[in-house]
């Protein structure tokens, strides 16, 4: 009989926790409860916060790494442990850290991806074998971003974000810009001015050479309209390449072929601009890690 070989769980696991975009982001319609129906392409980015977790058997769950600023009740990070701890009914706890890179309320996600890292590493770690679609589900009730994170892969989403549709959009460099200011998710989904009866598309209309011309994001406007840095960014960006708003804002994406373009537009950039320049992935690097455990 041959020799059967078990891996071993192990004690802690670190992952990049990535940013996504909205390559575009067309608003259909207004639900009762004030939110929106929305129809969004999700791509990651092979970039952002590194997690580390470690089971624990005191049953505590414990940030060892404060984030300034949020409450560690409202950290997604505490809430998706707790929430996951809650529904298994388990006896462990775990420590966590995390070396935070992506800047909150930029439209990439940041808060979203940690939850849904949270779930995932932690349904690994506690071996409590609860379900993708039950992560996701979970990961609902703390926010309409984290189910595309939980699935892991690119999409095309309908609803508030949980209807999602495998896709597979070309992997392009981009150069992320954020102007130095943040903005509220809520505000922009509550104002007057924002335009929410977009068409319903196909996604099968969908190809790399038409998302600049036929796609859009129904948000930029009303923030180019009263975020006087935004609009400024923009107009400097589109002199290199495509580029948009992702998300909510105030992050905008260009797009490039290779990675040398986008690091010679980001050299272009004013000092004070805050930029990165990371591919586009269509499988997010927590579940590409989590495969090989
Ligand atoms: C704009 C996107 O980033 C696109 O991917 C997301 O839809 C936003 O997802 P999120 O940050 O996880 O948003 P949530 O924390 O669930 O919601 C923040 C606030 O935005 C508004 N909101 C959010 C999502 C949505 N489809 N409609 C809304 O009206 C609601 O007022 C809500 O109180
Ligand atoms: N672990 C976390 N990381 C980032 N933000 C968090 C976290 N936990 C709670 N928050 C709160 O969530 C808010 C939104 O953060 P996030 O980074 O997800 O914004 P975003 O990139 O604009 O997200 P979205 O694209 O979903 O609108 C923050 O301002 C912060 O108060």
């Amino acid at each position: 009989m041959g020799a059967v070989t078990e891996k071993k769980m192990p004690s802690s696991i670190t992952v990049t926790s990535p940013a996504k975009l909205n390559l575009f982001l067309h608003i259909v319609g207004r639900r009762v409860d004030g939110y929106h129906n929305l129809e969004t392409l999700f791509q990651f980015l092979d970039y952002g916060d590194r997690i580390t977790i470690a089971a624990n058997a005191s049953g505590k769950i414990i940030l060892q790494t404060p984030m300034p600023g949020v409450a560690l009740e409202d950290n997604l990070i505490y809430k998706a442990a707790t929430a996951l701890q809650r529904y298994t009914k388990t006896q462990h706890g775990c420590n966590i850290s995390i070396e935070k890179v992506l800047p909150m309320g930029g439209g990439l996600g940041g808060g979203s991806s940690n939850a849904a890292t949270v779930l995932l590493l932690l349904n690994k770690l506690w071996q409590t074998n609860v379900t993708t679609e039950k992560l996701a589900d979970i990961g609902l009730s703390l926010g309409a971003d984290v189910p595309i994170f939980v699935h892991g892969f690119s999409a095309f989403a309908q609803g508030v974000g949980e209807k999602l549709t495998q896709v597979h959009p070309k992997e392009y460099w981009y150069l992320i810009s954020k102007p130095d200011i943040s903005i509220s998710t809520a505000e922009v989904f509550t104002a007057e001015q924002l335009p929410r009866n977009s068409a319903s598309i196909n996604i099968n209309d969908y190809n790399d050479d038409n998302l600049f011309s036929d796609f859009h994001n129904d948000c930029q406007t009303y923030v180019v309209n009263h975020y006087p840095k935004v609009a400024n960014l923009l107009a400097r960006l589109l002199e290199y390449a495509p580029s948009r708003m992702t998300g909510t804002g105030a992050c905008i994406f260009s797009c490039f072929s290779t990675k040398d373009e986008a690091l010679a537009a980001a050299k272009q950039l004013p000092d004070d601009v805050e930029c990165f320049v990371a591919k586009g992935v269509n499988n997010s690097p927590v579940t590409t890690a989590l495969r090989s455990i």
